[in-house]
């Protein structure tokens, strides 16, 4: 269930049933872009984007009847500030089968904004293998780019201002599931 908005926890943007809602969407546009499940890879970005690709999978399984390989990329090593701010615990990694050589690898993450955590996530990526394409899944796309990138596949567009700050929450790492954005200019 959607919770009030609050002071402290912002508008909700996306309530638990709209997140359900857009990850079937995306699902559908994931097997659609990529003509069913076949050589598809879905990595996703520690952490919510993690269980992202894994509600991803899961919706894909349902639909296609088919396991599509679920994994997680973390790209701590490859930030462009980690000279900024050295003291960062890298997540663990998992690529299913080792490689993505040849694979349509999706990534998957929450929140999309400089584009800074893609771009690390793409050089992280070049460690595993050569996949045939990548595509970018995410939940909110909160605008703002500093780099060329754009999502394929995008949950929700949310024009921000860049004193807001967009939250996703889902079980399996917060208490509830939804999107809030809060602050801004008063
Ligand atoms: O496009 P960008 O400007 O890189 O921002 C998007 C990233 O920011 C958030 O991660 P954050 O580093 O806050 O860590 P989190 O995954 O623990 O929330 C979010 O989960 C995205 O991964
Ligand atoms: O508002 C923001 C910006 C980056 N990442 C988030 O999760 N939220």
């Amino acid at each position: 269930m959607p919770r009030e908005d609050s002071p402290g926890e912002g508008r909700v943007v996306l309530s638990d049933a709209d997140i359900a809602r857009v990850l079937k969407r995306i699902a559908h546009e994931i097997l659609e872009a990529n003509k069913g499940a076949s050589d598809l890879v879905l990595l996703g970005i520690p952490s919510r984007g993690v269980l992202l690709a894994q509600r991803l999978a899961a919706i894909i399984a349902e639909v296609e009847g088919t396991a599509v390989p679920t994994g997680a990329l973390d790209i701590t090593m490859y930030r462009d500030d980690l000279r900024k701010q050295p003291t960062r615990t890298p997540m663990p990694t998992s690529i299913p089968g080792g490689t993505v050589d040849a694979r349509v690898v999706v990534l998957v993450d929450d929140v999309l904004y400089s584009g800074r955590t893609v771009r690390a996530a793409l050089d992280a990526l070049g460690d595993y293998g050569r996949p045939r394409a990548v595509r970018l899944a995410v939940l909110v796309d909160r605008g703002h780019r500093e780099l060329p990138i754009r999502a394929d596949h995008v949950g929700k567009n949310l024009p921000t201002s860049h004193s807001e700050k967009v939250r996703v929450r889902l079980l399996g790492h917060d208490d509830h599931e939804s999107v809030t954005i809060a602050g801004g200019e008063p």
